[in-house]
């Protein structure tokens, strides 16, 4: 077991944990609890109707250790976060997934991100020298605490709720208020000094369930795919090569991120997700002529939209037309 797991949420799982699809599985999360990532796993659990099997999820402190853990078996499914909708992609999830071999996003899910500002009792604004959260959200709040705690320098922590812990814990830690969410305040038994400081009041984060190696969840009709390209080389063009890989095929993009390679100053891959199924004609169609032209594919899963709103396909690109074209063509060689 990797030593990052968070204490507190590592319970035994119970013999007789759920039924149906989430019988037997053995769930994680990027904790401990009270991280708005746990939020997203209650929330998963919930729409399978075994919100039950939260307490016996094991908490991770780090996205990098709860994706080792799945990927050593030790965990069947966990949840990380993959994107914020205002501070863009979390480059530590982006890159553990490309790092690891095997992973496969399962489900996604969306979470709507309100922040408090949490305190021990009797600690007043004036008070607040420092403040501890997380490195996705402290960008969130930046205009909220300009302007009512200016001289309050920023501490990061490993998450939210880490913050919170902390402050809700015995020790001293370098901060006097944590921004994290109510759940978590109320966790660990603090004060909330202030509700709703995120300067953008429409935030949502994205999260991704990720098992270990298998088949992708069924097709809905309503599904993305993510995947990571690598080119064989930097030159004029080669990312249109890529994308137009998608647009011959009808195929919309819903993120399109580069993340450096580590391999040398300037060498860059491209995260993206689309939408459609892996079992779809145009999106296969779409993934062969991207593995004859990028230098790898790495096929990181289809799963279901958590929005469940499907594309709009011309019927030039529908399943029926592929598959009248593949027969016309094997018409023309084979002389029926
Ligand atoms: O720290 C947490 O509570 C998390 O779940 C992580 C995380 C993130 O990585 O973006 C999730 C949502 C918020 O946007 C801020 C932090």
């Amino acid at each position: 077991m990797s030593d990052d797991r968070v204490e507190d949420t590592s319970a035994a799982r119970p013999a007789d944990e759920g039924r149906g699809a989430a019988e037997g599985v053995r769930y994680g999360y990027f904790g401990p609890r009270g991280t708005f990532t746990q939020m997203a796993l209650a929330s998963h659990l919930h729409s399978l109707g075994m919100p039950q099997l939260l307490d016996s999820a094991t908490a991770f402190a780090t996205v990098p250790a709860a994706l080792d853990a799945v990927a050593a078996g030790e965990v069947d499914e966990v949840m990380v976060p993959i994107e914020n909708s205002v501070e863009g992609g979390v480059s530590a999830t982006l890159d553990a997934l490309n790092a690891r071999d095997g992973l496969l996003i399962r489900a996604e899910v969306l979470v709507p991100i309100t922040f408090v500002l949490a305190v021990r009792a009797g600690t007043t604004l004036g008070d607040i020298e420092a403040v501890g959260s997380h490195s996705h959200a402290w960008p969130q709040v930046r205009g909220w605490m300009a302007a009512n705690a200016p001289a309050a320098q920023y501490i990061p922590t490993l998450s939210t709720a880490a913050a919170a812990a902390d402050l809700g814990a015995d020790g001293e830690p370098p901060y006097q208020a944590a921004v994290c969410a109510p759940g978590a305040a109320e966790t660990f038994g603090l004060t909330v000094l202030a509700s709703d400081i995120g300067d953008n009041a429409n935030a949502v984060t994205r999260f991704v369930l990720v098992s270990g190696p298998g088949a992708p969840p069924a097709p809905t009709g309503a599904d993305k795919t993510t995947i990571m390209l690598y080119q064989h080389s930097d030159h004029a063009g080669g990312l249109l090569a890529l994308l137009e890989q998608f647009a011959a095929r009808d195929i919309n993009m819903t993120r399109l991120e580069s993340r450096p390679t580590g391999a040398a100053m300037g060498q860059y891959g491209f995260s993206i997700d689309f939408e459609g199924h892996v079992s779809e004609e145009r999106v296969g169609e779409a993934l062969m002529g991207l593995h004859r032209v990028a230098a790898q594919v790495r096929f990181l899963g289809s799963y279901p939209r958590a929005d469940r709103r499907p594309p709009v396909i011309s019927a030039q690109h529908g399943d029926r037309a592929f598959s009248e074209a593949r027969s016309w063509l094997r018409s023309l060689r084979t002389g029926d």
